[in-house]
């Protein structure tokens, strides 16, 4: 099994066990319900940065990146530095994440923030809408092109947008569908960890134009960015970069400036 394989069978396991615990109607009692999503996709659209900065504490690929700041002052900070939106990891297991950090992460800003999170059932959806968040990810190498269509019909009855990610042709034709916003080009193979930024590109020309692009995972310099913009990407998904540092977001407030100089 590979490590994308382990993921899905403890999340399985993990999503039975938190349906078994917190029922749906609890879940759209949160005051959070109600509360209208602003887009990513439209704020990816209207910037000159086109930047998503995440927070990550740990990953398979990487072990420890940053335990020790606290998800707040990140979140501040990304705001402040003038990012389109936040991606909060939610998984424990692999990433060192929770959905108690995407809610701590609403309540210090108003950026649109993304659950990044391996999301397999329709419930994981309502559990990001009741935590705050504005964005959802799906990602193309764990489901089936239905389970594509019914989970964005899902977020998308609930306000939220659609980050369909892909890694490499199959998954791109298969995903292509109305429902979704934004499509994702994830540079990390999530199987092996091998990073590309050729990934991107290599796959820009298949991305029907109606989608906003976003690459993904690896990027690491302004240089990257502008090239990237060439091929017509619109957003771009920091996670290491900025969370290796002690302050993320004077790192993205830096990185910002530079790009728009
Ligand atoms: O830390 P990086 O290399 O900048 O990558 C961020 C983000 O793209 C990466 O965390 C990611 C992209 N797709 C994912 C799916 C699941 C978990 C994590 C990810």
């Amino acid at each position: 099994m590979n490590i994308l394989d382990k993921i899905v069978v403890d999340k399985r396991k993990e999503v039975d066990l938190r349906k078994s615990l917190i029922p749906i109607s609890q879940l759209e009692q949160s005051v959070l319900f109600e509360r209208k999503s602003p887009s990513l996709a439209k704020a990816l659209r209207e910037s000159t940065s086109g930047i998503i900065a995440e927070h990550k504490r740990r990953s398979p690929s990487k072990s420890v990146i940053n335990q020790s700041l606290n998800v707040q002052d990140v979140a501040k900070g990304y705001e402040a530095a003038g990012v389109c939106g936040m991606s909060v990891l939610t998984d424990s297991k692999y990433f060192g994440g929770s959905l108690d950090d995407l809610l701590l992460a609403r309540a210090v800003t108003s950026i649109p923030l993304l659950r990044k999170e391996f999301i397999i059932d329709e419930y994981q959806i309502l559990e990001a809408k009741a935590h705050g968040a504005d964005v959802v990810l799906l990602i193309a190498a764990i489901l089936t092109r239905d389970e594509i269509k019914t989970l964005s019909e899902t977020a998308k009855g609930l306000g939220l947008d659609i980050l369909l990610e892909v890694h490499n042709e199959e998954e791109l034709h298969k995903s292509i569908m109305p429902s979704l916003d934004m499509l994702g080009v994830n540079n990390r193979n999530l199987k092996t960890f091998e990073v590309s930024l050729e990934t991107s590109k290599s796959l820009s020309t298949q991305i029907p134009g109606d989608f906003v692009k976003v690459s993904e995972s690896g990027i690491s310099s302004v240089e990257a960015i502008k090239e990237l913009t060439l091929y017509g990407y619109e957003g771009f998904l920091i996670g290491e970069n900025f969370m290796k540092t002690d302050n993320p977001g004077e790192h993205a407030t830096a990185f910002i400036k530079k790009l728009e100089s």
